[in-house]
């Protein structure tokens, strides 16, 4: 289908950029120098715009502007915005407009493609039967991994290549990123699919069974070893281990595993000969090894064996590009698995919600949430009332009595949020803050982070006004995140909120006095 782009951006380097890639995808683009001029060109041919790619930060009619304008039109085109580097807030804002995707610039011109795609709904029906076909199995397939982002590109392009070996690789990277998830696909890209793909936790198993569990024991080989065990590299015979959490592996299991990975042989506990197993060894890591190894808990020779091939899987919160379509499948998919009647949408306020939020827990995490909120939804759509858990940790949402969730910012389809800055003399505090809020307390002409030890009266100021200025800042500078705000005060969380009592002050908006 070759469908019709109309790309909104000011900048004429840009322009010719994604025209390019537009045409490189078999798609017509359209090309307007601005706001006005877009919203001029689609009033006039609306039924023949099959998607918006629009930039956010233009003179005259900015982003969101235009977006607004685009709701008041009637039509639901769905809308592709572009962002500079770091421009979550904006994004936010954007999805919460109702834009359908966003894609950081520079974009490369696949990720454009992918975006486009999705919008077309063309790869979210694909989605939709992938979604349903990989349910939960074991059996996973690099397309099954959901990703946008140009760090996730590299990560499947690295991992790819890695399959068409068995040199060992090592994935890197904090819990529930999705390591497992690529450690299979591997596997399933490999000369090895089909065969065994067995996983150990070696973080879960008590340190004097690991050696059993992994290489097996003969019956009689220790007290209580009534029976004949098959050991996990047996069991991966001519398939694949995945080594979970290796930086947990004792160190005299080290030594073993190392003569193993060495030899290709397995002495199983008590047996009298040693035995040949054909293995490919992926292991996984949430701990930084060489620091591991520095501390002397990790084996080097090990650590040099393992680590041939590493691959870093980046947290969620470094891919913010991922979250939409994560979301959208993951919505398609458990609500498959929960067998619904019709397929679940998710509402641009709560797309907003969950690309806002940081995920500390990564795609787990994510993947939990979303089933809590699949399995309690009664519309078609989720919305921020179904994530009260997350609304309550991103600042700027509150939650009432009823459960309502209300976010402190205008509301959808208002007017635009992209304030120009004011001139700001300190361009890194600028950077961090809301403006508006954050300029309230301080005069133009001091800093802002640094509080005065005197008073307008000349005198020195009281601890507590100090200490009152201090929790205001750092209530804005961690973006209302209690626990850090509490650890990097040096207080404990219910003094900061007894504090928080006494001086009035909102989390929220902490620069706002309580009503
Ligand atoms: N890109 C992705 N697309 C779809 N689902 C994903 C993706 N990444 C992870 N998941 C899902 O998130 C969950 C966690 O992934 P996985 O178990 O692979 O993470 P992990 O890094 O191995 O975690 P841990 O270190 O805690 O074992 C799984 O259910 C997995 O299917």
């Amino acid at each position: 289908m070759v469908a019709q782009i109309l790309v909104v951006d000011d900048d004429p380097v840009q322009r010719r950029l994604l025209k390019h890639a537009i045409e490189q995808h078999g798609h017509e683009p359209h090309l307007a120098e601005n706001g006005r001029v877009g919203l001029e060109y689609l009033k006039d041919v609306v039924d023949r715009i099959d998607v918006v790619v629009l930039d956010l930060m233009m003179p005259e009619m900015n982003g969101l502007e235009f977006m607004a304008a685009l709701a008041d039109l009637g039509t639901d085109i769905p809308v592709i915005v572009q962002t500079g580097q770091g421009g979550i807030e904006t994004v936010v804002e954007a999805m919460r407009a109702g834009a359908f995707d966003f894609v950081v610039k520079p974009v490369s011109p696949e990720r454009l493609g992918s975006a486009i795609g999705n919008a077309l709904k063309l790869d979210q029906k694909e989605a939709r039967a992938k979604a349903g076909r990989r349910s939960r199995s074991s059996h996973v397939r690099f397309s099954d991994i959901v990703s946008a982002s140009p760090a996730m590109d590299r990560v499947i392009d690295l991992a790819r290549r890695a399959a068409h070996s068995d040199i060992p690789v090592v994935l890197e990277g904090e819990s529930g990123v999705g390591k497992e998830m690529v450690a299979k696909a591997i596997q399933a890209a490999s000369d090895r699919s089909g065969k065994p793909f067995i996983t150990v936790n070696c973080g879960a198993i008590p340190a004097n069974l690991v050696e059993s569990i992994l290489f097996g024991h003969e019956k009689g080989a220790f007290t209580g070893a009534t029976e004949r065990h098959v050991g996990k590299f047996a069991e991966a015979d001519g398939g694949t281990l995945f080594l979970d959490e290796i930086g947990d592996l004792p160190l005299d299991t080290q030594v073993k595993l190392l003569r193993a990975v060495q030899s290709g042989e397995i002495e199983t506990v008590g047996a009298r000969q040693t035995q040949k197993v054909d293995v490919r060894l992926i292991s996984a890591t949430n701990k930084d090894l060489i620091e591991e190894v520095k501390a002397g808990r990790f084996r080097e020779d090990l650590y040099y064996r393992l680590n041939v091939y590493p691959i870093a899987i980046p947290s969620l919160r470094k891919r913010k590009e991922d979250i939409p379509v994560l979301v959208r499948a993951l919505a398609e998919r458990l609500a498959h698995e929960q067998k619904l009647p019709q397929p679940l949408g998710v509402s641009p306020r709560a797309l907003a919600l969950l690309t806002a939020y940081d995920w500390p827990g990564n795609i787990r995490q994510l993947e939990n949430a979303m089933f809590r909120a699949v399995v309690l939804a009664q519309g078609h759509e989720l919305d921020v009332e179904d994530f009260p858990q997350i609304a309550a940790q991103v600042p700027g949402y509150s939650i009432n009595a009823e459960g309502a969730i209300s976010w402190g910012g205008p509301a959808r389809h208002q007017a635009p949020m992209l304030v120009e800055k004011p001139p700001r003399v300190f361009p890194d505090f600028a950077e961090r803050y809301d403006t508006q809020e954050a300029a309230v307390p301080v005069s133009a002409d001091k800093t802002p982070d640094i509080i005065p030890s005197l008073g307008d009266d000349g005198d020195v100021r009281t601890l507590a006004e100090v200490e009152e200025q201090l929790i205001r800042f750092a209530l804005k500078f961690y973006h209302g995140q209690m626990s850090q705000v509490a650890r990097k005060l040096g207080i404990g969380r219910s003094t900061l909120y007894r504090k928080l009592k006494d001086y009035d002050i909102d989390p929220d908006h902490p620069f706002r006095d309580v009503a």
